[in-house]
């Protein structure tokens, strides 16, 4: 079976493509948004981080007729009533654009002490292989949002992230541990029995 990552962000998709080989799915042939021809894709409207991601791939089965993934994801910031969340990477105003979106975050947050900081990284994952043939499970990371940038791994905001029982930031951890660790790795290793299932028929 073709599975279709139906993600826009090379660092994301990198890591669902990790994620997904490294559990050695037999039978299954990973693809991306640039082996199949290019569709239109609709804005990212949802209020919620599950809706978005069924939306994703939705369109992305409907365009293909590949069985797709697709993930939507943000930090949720207790100090900030959960926010930016759905808006994560646009926070700033600029899509996309990690070092404006922490910089923001990190100014917004200066005057929070310590034991304020606390947050989320959330993965809301959808599989869609069929018409009504529809799964989305999320996955939570707690941690605490840190005063400085630190680490030059992963993207988005893992500089500023220091997950809980860590030392250090989770752009200081290596691919394995932070997928082992990660709101993306908790929600693709709940989907994993569903893409078993589909491959096997
Ligand atoms: O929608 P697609 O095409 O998948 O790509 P995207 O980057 O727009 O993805 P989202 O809409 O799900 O927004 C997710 C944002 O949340 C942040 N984020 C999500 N997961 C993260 C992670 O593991 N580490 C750091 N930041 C993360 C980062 O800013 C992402 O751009
Ligand atoms: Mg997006």
């Amino acid at each position: 079976m073709k599975l279709l990552l139906a993600s826009r962000n090379p660092k994301k998709l990198g890591e669902l493509r990790r994620i997904v080989l490294a559990e050695g799915l037999s039978g299954v042939e990973v693809v991306g948004l640039d082996d199949v021809p290019e569709f239109p894709e609709a804005p990212e409207t949802e209020p919620t981080f599950e809706g978005n991601a069924l939306a994703k791939a939705r369109d992305a089965f409907r365009a293909t007729g590949l069985p797709s993934v697709a993930d939507d994801s943000g930090i949720a910031v207790d100090a900030l009533n959960g926010m930016p969340g759905v808006l994560s990477a646009r926070w700033s105003g600029r899509h996309g654009d990690d070092p404006a979106n922490t910089e923001l975050l990190l100014g917004q947050l200066r005057d929070v002490p310590d034991e304020r900081r606390g947050a989320a990284f959330v993965c809301a994952a959808a599989f869609v292989s069929g018409p009504g043939a529809e799964v989305v499970v999320r996955g939570e990371w707690r941690g605490s949002i840190t005063r400085e940038p630190r680490g030059e791994n992963g993207f988005g905001y893992d500089p500023v992230f220091r997950p809980e029982g860590h030392d250090v930031t989770s752009a200081e951890l290596s691919a394995e541990e932070k997928d082992a660790l990660s709101h993306r790795g908790r929600a693709l290793r709940l989907l994993l029995p569903h893409l078993r299932e589909q491959a096997r028929d």
